[in-house]
């Protein structure tokens, strides 16, 4: 049975100012929910979303409050066995709160992989494979910065596939930036854009061709979420790959853009699907679809990244890798054991429900105090 769900938000800082087209993010706010089963089982799940409200219509404190005051009752008292049947109760009572619902779906399949001694990825259909390809993303905003960013991720064989956050400046001063990049770091390595929304049709038609010819691997998200008829005829018009990421809030998102041709690449959320099973919904549209796939994060902590690694690890065709290196962007550790990154990749953990331990006195010591939510650390863009 289901005995109780505890919130709690951790702002922790990030190692540097983390600039996006929509807000530069000092801290990271990680709501973490904690699901006790009267087995003695707990499992934990987690919630981000990107600079508050900047990019999503999800906040930190929206999840934690709607947890507490709506999602809670309904499930505490339910079969914590039937992970299903308390999320199908969620999902057809509560609205919308997708990063909600991923939290608490993750906390019940950590929980339920825990109870049948599974990693939760044999829960969701099967792990097809036990390494992630991690990108890292570079936003400092710097171009010197930037490279030598790049370098040193490369000489420890951290990250050799780097994806920059553009759409601030000019497109001429950002395809500049970009091409530099791109020209010191060479061939091998692969240097992708993500937009994040910010570019005019017309502004992406020009950046993009720039882009293409200086040898881009990926456009991101170049245009609006909802200018579906835009991504369409830009998908159409260049070579270079284009990436669907905030147009797809989950399945329903996934079938319109392959039904209008929307999109080369998906890139998969747990959080932005609504949760972990939803998300592989997304993925079996793509693949229906002959749509690529690429592993997203809402630079989830260590917990969401952990569940997008199981989800991940069961896609077939990862054509594009994966961005999963949202606990490297930040100051503390909350497990007892970090997550594995190595030979540029990340390491699906192994062991029962998520395969990690939380750091239950950090956690204690970092966690938000109520009332408190002014030490969000944010720059609007
Ligand atoms: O993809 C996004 O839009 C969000 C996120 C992922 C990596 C990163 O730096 O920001
Ligand atoms: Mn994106």
């Amino acid at each position: 049975m289901i005995k109780s769900v505890e919130t709690l938000i951790v702002d922790v800082p990030t190692i540097r100012p983390h600039k996006l087209s929509v807000a530069t993010m000092n801290a990271q706010a990680l709501v973490l929910v904690r699901i006790l089963c009267d087995d003695g089982i707990e499992g934990w799940g987690e919630a981000t979303t990107i600079g508050g409200l900047n990019y999503g219509e999800e906040s930190p404190e929206s999840i934690k409050t709607n947890i507490d005051t709506y999602m809670a009752p309904l499930i505490v008292g339910m079969k914590a066995e039937q992970v299903a049947k308390a999320m199908n109760k969620l999902r057809t009572t509560i609205q919308g709160n997708r990063f909600a619902k991923c939290a608490i779906e993750t906390a019940l399949l950590d929980a339920q992989g825990k109870r049948l001694g599974v990693p939760v990825s044999e829960l969701l259909g099967g792990r097809v494979r036990d390494e992630l390809p991690v990108a890292w993303t570079l936003a400092s905003g710097d171009t010197k910065k930037d490279i030598a960013e790049a370098e040193k991720m490369i000489s420890l064989r951290r990250h050799n596939i780097f994806k920059l956050k553009i759409g601030l400046r000019s497109v001429e001063a950002d395809v500049e930036h970009v091409l530099a990049i791109k020209r010191a770091l060479g061939s091998d390595i692969s240097v992708r854009v993500d937009v994040n929304q910010a570019w005019s049709e017309l502004n992406a038609v020009k950046g993009i061709a720039a882009l293409q010819a200086g040898g881009i691997d990926l456009i991101e998200q170049p245009v609006k979420a909802s200018y579906k008829a835009s991504m369409a005829r830009l998908t159409n018009q260049f070579d270079v790959a284009i990436m669907a990421d905030e147009a797809l809030h989950g399945p329903n998102d996934a079938l319109e853009l392959a039904n209008k041709f929307a999109a080369d690449v998906f890139a998969v959320k747990i959080n932005q699907s609504g949760g972990l099973f939803p998300a592989i919904q997304v993925a079996t549209i793509a693949e229906l679809s002959g749509i690529s796939l690429y592993g997203g994060t809402m630079l989830e902590g260590a917990v969401g990244t952990a569940a997008s690694a199981h989800v991940f690890s069961t896609f077939s065709d990862l054509a594009f890798g994966t961005e999963l290196f949202g606990p490297l962007l930040l100051t503390e550790e909350i497990l007892t054991e970090p997550l594995i990154y190595k030979n540029f990749s990340l390491q699906v953990p192994k062991g029962p429900g998520l395969g990690i331990q939380l750091d239950v006195e950090k956690i204690n010591y970092l966690k938000r105090q109520q009332g408190h939510s002014d030490q969000v650390d944010l720059i609007p863009a």
